[in-house]
């Protein structure tokens, strides 16, 4: 941008030069006059000679005398020559050359070059240049008149107005037509669309272009419909500004610098007149044309025609069949046009252009090209822009952005949209590096869709946008929660930053903070309707959710993305149009039901692996019609992803991946890695709760009452996983000697893990009783007898496997009046944790604890992971909550009083994998 406007300003200050120093040398003359005056016999000349001009004076004397030879005359003569070589200096030295090599870099190719070295050869330019040729200039009064080139700028830059004066309307014609000739032949066929309108005649204007009608590229207007042709252009315009440039650009040329293509084609309005004035509502219309034309690719170039216009003009006045004056030469300069090409080589042109183009039109489209040839080369900053597929073998692109923040996809089983989704993803990541484009991909379908994203044993991988990729998550809705409030929780980072730097958007934040790293977010769901599949506290807590990201999202740069086979039973969307409302962009591929507008049925016409694209909220007029390439197959988005993960930044690390059908393994999480000794409040790893980061489950065992855990249900694998994953943390938490551990294997098919966690904690130093059921109630009366006497030396944790098995050899009094086994352990839970002594122990029921733990408020168990458990059996542990749980399989429900509000889900750790990975 900057550098188009740099040169512009010196088109400018270069057309300045050349008008001022013509006009300077002129005035000079004029001043001459009053000094020649007071010199008598020659003053006369002088003066005459000031009044004819000295040029023509020396090409004809008889003007001002009969004797040529008079030597006050000469003197005259000479001296005035001389003043005007003096006063030329500068321009003769350095004017017409200058102009020349500004022509030259400003007019490249078709632009400014002669027609027989390009006229013919189809252009491929996507960039306008700054000028365009009409011919030679000369300035007849300059000592030495050295030609230059005469040129004007057009497109994005100026209309252009021609008067054909003196000449006759054929000049004006083959001027107009050498001009379209350079456009039309500069740019990739098709980005130049030219419409015609000759008030003089109904056919015959530019024979030569005729091939381009068929194509499409020329649309020649009835003399007596203008309307139409100014309907159309005001069309072009509204539909631009309403769409194109909805994301805060001014200008299609600011958004091409920005996105790195330009989204529409130049069209030029070519209108023929008689110099009479048109009707009014034409005559205004036009005007607002011309006004807001240009900023939309819309050109006018009006011959004849008498208006006025409000908007960067250049102009071009005809004084006979050769010459003209142009605005940006002068008034002194004169131009001389250059000539047409010969008739049969337009047409042969015009066919080849005509040709490229529909050739472009019929190819078949692949994903190789939705990507373009530099890779992360596009910003950010006012949204995203990608290529999604083909109309007639142009691109269709869609926009995330301010104007439209969201979208919606949707599309029967088998209608393409997961190939949708990647070709979308792929187009994407080719154009904005991490930087500036960050995904979260989730996928509620059974399946591995979004997986090929990461890192695997085949493709080591990845796609370096992606932070986050999960999949099976269809039992685990709680995990798009997890998105939801991450995303929630980053817009209002986001908005409380902006605000420091005093703005509200991401955008302005970029401009403030240009060091920042802020790159769009892109949130894909796909299937997104399982998170609604219940009516429960899910599906309402996402609702509350989406709408604050769907409402809010857009001025941080945080857009959703919502895929569906069916979107027409979503409550959440149909109930709340706010929500729904901020989904502008709407796809919809063959069959989709209620994606577009109810009236709009085009989805139901498509054609296979095509898609409607609609950035206006799907209503009919904003139907765009792409092929849709495949982007499922090899050799596509693979290819890709190898090639931008190669671009990586060195230490970039890969997406985190959640995957539903899979454990967390213990050994490989951070929040384990990073536990140390001494701690004098030991965090107790449980699982992994359903997060965007992939956080542990903890609890923290401080001396302070009710600090003990019980792990609550009958399956074996996930109750074991919770108190050896409990048991590992505490040994990395202690130095060896500075605890002691207590294990009791209490039911057979459990021995096997605690004798396994016994090892585990001996291999790492610890002193460690390991018991079974005939140790179990001199144990508890030892720890008990400790905790009364209150001399516990050191922390000292029990863990029960299975401690409802020992209820019946606990009730058991060794004597009358003396305290039971389950006594003993109530004294445990009771007092011990103040002391240091904590129970960690597994009932295989929820009544079992109660049987364990007395009747009453349950407060001596301060923290539990419930499995197969219902809720309701849950809430005397949840303080009388009502705790809503419909038990599945390796999930738990967790809870801690200390730092839960509710109880949340959580997944047990694969232990089995952290055996292999420390024996590894
Ligand atoms: N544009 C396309 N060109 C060629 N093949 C395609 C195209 N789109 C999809 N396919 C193929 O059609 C099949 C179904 O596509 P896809 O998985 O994207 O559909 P879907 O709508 O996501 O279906 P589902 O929800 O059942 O997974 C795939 O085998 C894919 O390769």
């Amino acid at each position: 941008m900057r550098k188009r406007n740099e040169r512009r300003v010196r088109i400018e200050a270069a057309f300045d030069r050349l008008r001022t120093s013509i006009a300077a040398a002129l005035g000079a003359a004029e001043n001459e006059h009053a000094r020649v005056v007071a010199d008598r016999a020659e003053q006369e000349f002088a003066l005459r000679i000031a009044q004819h001009g000295v040029a023509a004076v020396r090409r004809d004397p008889a003007q001002v005398t009969e004797r040529p030879d008079d030597p006050a005359f000469r003197a005259a003569l000479n001296t005035a020559l001389r003043e005007r070589e003096e006063n030329y200096a500068e321009w003769t030295e350095r004017g017409p050359d200058g102009i020349g090599a500004l022509v030259d870099a400003e007019a490249p190719g078709s632009a400014g070059e002669p027609w027989p070295d390009w006229l013919g050869r189809v252009g491929s330019a996507q960039t306008p240049p700054g000028l365009w040729r009409i011919g030679t200039a000369t300035v007849p009064d300059a000592p030495a008149a050295r030609p230059f080139p005469a040129a004007v700028p057009l497109l994005d830059e100026s209309h252009l107005r021609i008067s054909t004066g003196g000449a006759s309307a054929d000049v004006a014609e083959t001027l107009v037509q050498n001009l379209l000739l350079r456009l039309l032949s500069h740019f990739q066929p098709g980005m130049v669309r030219v419409h015609v309108w000759d008030v003089a005649q109904l056919t015959g204007t530019f024979p030569g272009l005729y091939p381009l009608t068929g194509a499409g590229l020329l649309t020649v207007h009835d003399p007596t419909r203008l309307d139409e042709m100014l309907e159309v252009l005001s069309d072009h315009i509204r539909r631009i500004h309403t769409g194109s440039l909805l994301g805060g650009h001014t200008s299609l040329r600011s958004l091409a610098a920005e996105t790195g293509h330009r989204s529409e084609p130049w069209r030029i309005a070519v209108l023929l007149g008689n110099g009479e004035a048109l009707r009014e509502e034409q005559q205004q219309q036009l005007q607002r044309i011309a006004r807001n034309g240009l900023a939309c690719g819309i050109q006018l170039i009006a011959v004849d025609l008498t208006m006025t216009v409000n908007s960067a003009v250049e102009s071009i006045t005809l004084l006979d069949g050769e010459h003209a004056r142009a605005s940006t030469t002068g008034p002194d300069a004169l131009v001389r046009l250059d000539d047409a090409p010969p008739g049969p080589e337009i047409s042969k042109a015009s066919s080849a252009i005509a040709e490229v183009f529909e050739a472009r039109r019929a190819r078949v489209r692949t994903f190789a090209d939705l990507v373009p040839d530099r890779l992360w080369t596009q910003r950010s900053t006012a949204g995203l822009h990608a290529p999604v597929g083909f109309a007639e073998g142009e691109p269709v692109w869609i926009g995330l952005g301010d104007a439209s923040p969201h979208t919606l996809i949707g599309g029967p089983s088998g209608s393409g949209k997961t190939n949708f989704l990647y070709g979308m993803l792929g187009s994407l990541a080719a154009r904005y590096s991490p930087d500036e484009l960050e995904l979260y991909l989730l996928d509620f379908k059974e399946g591995v869709s979004f997986a090929q994203f990461t890192p695997g044993r085949r493709d080591p991988t990845w796609l370096p946008h992606a932070q986050l990729v999960g999949v099976n998550v269809n039992a685990d809705r709680e995990f798009g929660l997890a998105l939801l409030r991450f995303l929630s929780a980053e817009m209002r980072r986001r908005a409380d930053i902006a605000k420091e730097h005093e703005v509200t958007k991401l955008e302005e934040l970029r401009a403030e903070d240009p060091d920042g790293r802020w790159p769009r977010i892109v949130a894909v769901i796909d299937e997104f309707q399982y998170l609604f599949a219940e009516r429960d506290a899910v599906s309402a807590q996402a609702t509350t959710l989406l709408e604050d990201v769907a409402r809010r999202g857009r001025s941080q740069g945080i857009h959703l993305v919502l895929a569906s086979q069916d979107v027409s039973g979503i409550e959440a969307f149909w109930g709340k149009p706010a929500i729904f409302e901020q989904f502008i962009l709407r796809i919809a591929l063959p069959k989709a039901r209620r994606v577009l507008a109810e009236t709009n049925q085009a989805a139901l016409e498509l054609p296979r692996w095509h898609a409607v694209v609609n950035h206006e909220s799907g209503v009919k007029h904003g139907n765009e019609i792409a092929r849709v390439p495949d982007a499922t197959a090899r050799d596509t988005l693979d290819v890709l992803q190898r090639k931008l993960w190669e671009q990586r930044e060195p230490g970039a690390a890969p997406p985190r991946l959640f995957d539903g059908s899979h454990l967390p393994v213990l050994s490989e999480l951070a929040d384990f890695t990073a536990l140390r000794a001494p701690a004098r409040a030991p965090r107790v790893l449980l699982g992994q709760v359903i997060d965007v980061a992939g956080t542990a489950a903890a609890v923290r065992l401080p001396q302070s009452p009710g600090r003990n855990l019980a792990v609550i249900g009958s399956v074996r694998e996930d109750a074991t996983s919770v108190l050896g994953a409990a048991a590992l943390s505490l040994a990395r938490q202690h130095a060896p000697g500075d605890a002691e551990f207590t294990v009791a294997g209490l039911l057979d098919d459990a021995a096997a893990d605690a004798t396994a966690t016994a090892e585990a904690l001996r291999a790492a130093g610890h002193h460690v009783a390991l018991i079974g059921m005939d140790g179990i109630a001199a144990a508890l009366a030892d720890l008990a007898a400790t905790v009364r006497a209150r001399t516990a030396p050191r922390p000292h944790y029990l863990l029960l496997y299975a401690a409802d098995a020992a209820h019946t050899v606990l009730e058991d009094k060794p004597g009358p009046g003396q305290p039971s086994g389950m006594d003993h352990l109530r004294t445990a839970l009771k007092q011990g944790p103040e002391l240091g002594v904590h129970v960690l122990g597994w009932w295989r029921s929820a009544q079992r604890v109660k049987t364990s733990v007395g009747m009453g408020p349950v407060d001596d168990i301060g923290a539990w992971v419930a499995f197969d458990v219902h809720g309701s059996e849950l809430s005397p542990f949840a303080a009388g909550q009502v705790v809503s749980w419909s038990p599945r399989a390796r999930r738990g429900l967790f809870f801690d009083r200390a730092t839960h509000s509710r109880p949340e889900v959580i997944l047990p750790f694969d232990l089995a994998a952290a055996q292999e990975a420390t024996d590894g």
